[in-house]
């Protein structure tokens, strides 16, 4: 987990925090190289430079994954790949001989309604941006190779899943859940890393490693941000250049909350702070912003043990009819 002081080094536009001038990874890659089938099997397998073998059934996924020795770091996706999925591409192979990344757009996590379909879906690109950075293997299945079966069980997130995002949408973490816990026991890597960007989600994947044993080590890596501050996000692709401007309200709330918590705020007038950004900015319509202990991601509110909270501020917003999420770590003092 980072600290404080680190976090904040993400939430500056232009501080050298990580920082990326576009949305898309596949913009500034058009010309690399095709999604190819072939295994590259030389010793420069997952290099940089190198195209990934990119399979898509179950059966083609296990047979590949037999064939890398070692061990191997995950990284799970929905595509439509940016600077901030090959951040953790890059962090994955300093932990791991291989990586291996999946490209699947879960129908089980997405409620009626939600933007299951209009879900950007750009293999080509995916697979030429990957090919920037290295990655041993690709898996891009079908909902069919993901769900053969209809499933019978669903898993509960528990306290950690159930308000902020789990309010919001109600089953979008056990459709998480499950994906994840499949893909896990498909792959069986020894670490798998996931964006501080849905920290919640990330609490919550914690939770199931950590209540269920599964063997392995999960990784949590620093929110990339664009030069304008913005989070990276696929679903910035929404965003008219109106509401991308709109858009930078969230990352300047994060840093108005984190100045009111640094100069001793209590946390309702940090998220107080917060909002009356959000509430200034013309299209932006809050869902939450909620100041949680980073460590159980539960609201600090009254009750809370007095003392300095090493918190996290999350905002949800739509900005025109997107919506964004975003979140930064902040100490904040407890009064009893
Ligand atoms: N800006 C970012 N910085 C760090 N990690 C990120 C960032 N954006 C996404 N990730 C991580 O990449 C992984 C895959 O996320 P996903 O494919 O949903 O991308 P996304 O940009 O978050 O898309 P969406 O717009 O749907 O939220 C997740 O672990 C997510 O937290
Ligand atoms: C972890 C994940 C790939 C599961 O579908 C998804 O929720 C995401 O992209 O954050
Ligand atoms: N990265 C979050 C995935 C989702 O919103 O469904």
């Amino acid at each position: 987990m980072t600290s404080g002081k680190t976090e904040n080094h993400h939430l500056a536009a232009t501080d050298g925090g990580t920082v990326a001038s576009s949305d898309t990874a596949a913009g500034g890659y058009a010309a690399a190289t095709a999604p190819t089938a072939a295994h590259a099997t030389d010793s420069n397998a997952g290099a940089a430079g190198q195209p990934p073998r990119v399979v898509h059934s179950r059966a083609d996924y296990l047979a590949a994954l037999a064939e890398l020795p070692g061990s191997v770091g995950l990284v799970m996706t929905m595509g439509a790949l940016h600077e901030g999925h090959l951040e953790l591409v890059r962090q994955a192979h300093t932990h791991a001989d291989h990586v291996v990344v999946t490209i699947f757009v879960n129908p089980t996590q997405f409620a009626p309604g939600e933007d299951f379909d209009a879900y950007p879906r750009t293999l080509e690109a995916d697979v030429a941006a990957l090919t920037t950075v290295g990655a041993d293997l690709v898996w891009a299945p079908a909902p069919e190779d993901v769900y053969p079966e209809e499933p019978l069980i669903t898993l509960d997130p528990g306290p950690v899943g159930r308000h902020l995002e789990g309010a919001s949408r109600p089953t979008h973490f056990a459709g998480v859940a499950l994906v994840v816990t499949k893909v896990l026991n498909l792959t069986r890597p020894q670490v798998a890393l996931f964006g501080e960007k849905d920290a919640q989600q990330l609490a919550v994947i914690r939770a199931f490693v950590r209540d269920l044993d599964m063997p392995v080590q999960i990784v949590g890596v620093p929110i990339v941000r664009d030069t304008d501050g913005v989070a990276l996000s696929s679903r910035n692709q929404y965003l008219s250049a109106e509401e991308r401007v709109s858009a930078r309200s969230l990352n300047r709330a994060l840093r108005v909350a984190d100045e009111a918590a640094a100069a001793g705020a209590p946390p309702a007038l940090v998220i107080a702070s917060a909002r009356q950004v959000l509430d200034a900015e013309p299209g932006v319509e809050i869902d939450y912003v909620e100041l949680v202990d980073d460590h159980s991601f539960q609201p600090v509110s009254a009750g809370h043990p007095s003392g300095r909270v090493q918190a996290r501020l999350l905002i949800a917003a739509r900005v025109g009819t997107t919506r964004l999420i975003d979140n930064a770590v902040m100490t904040v003092e407890v009064r009893g």
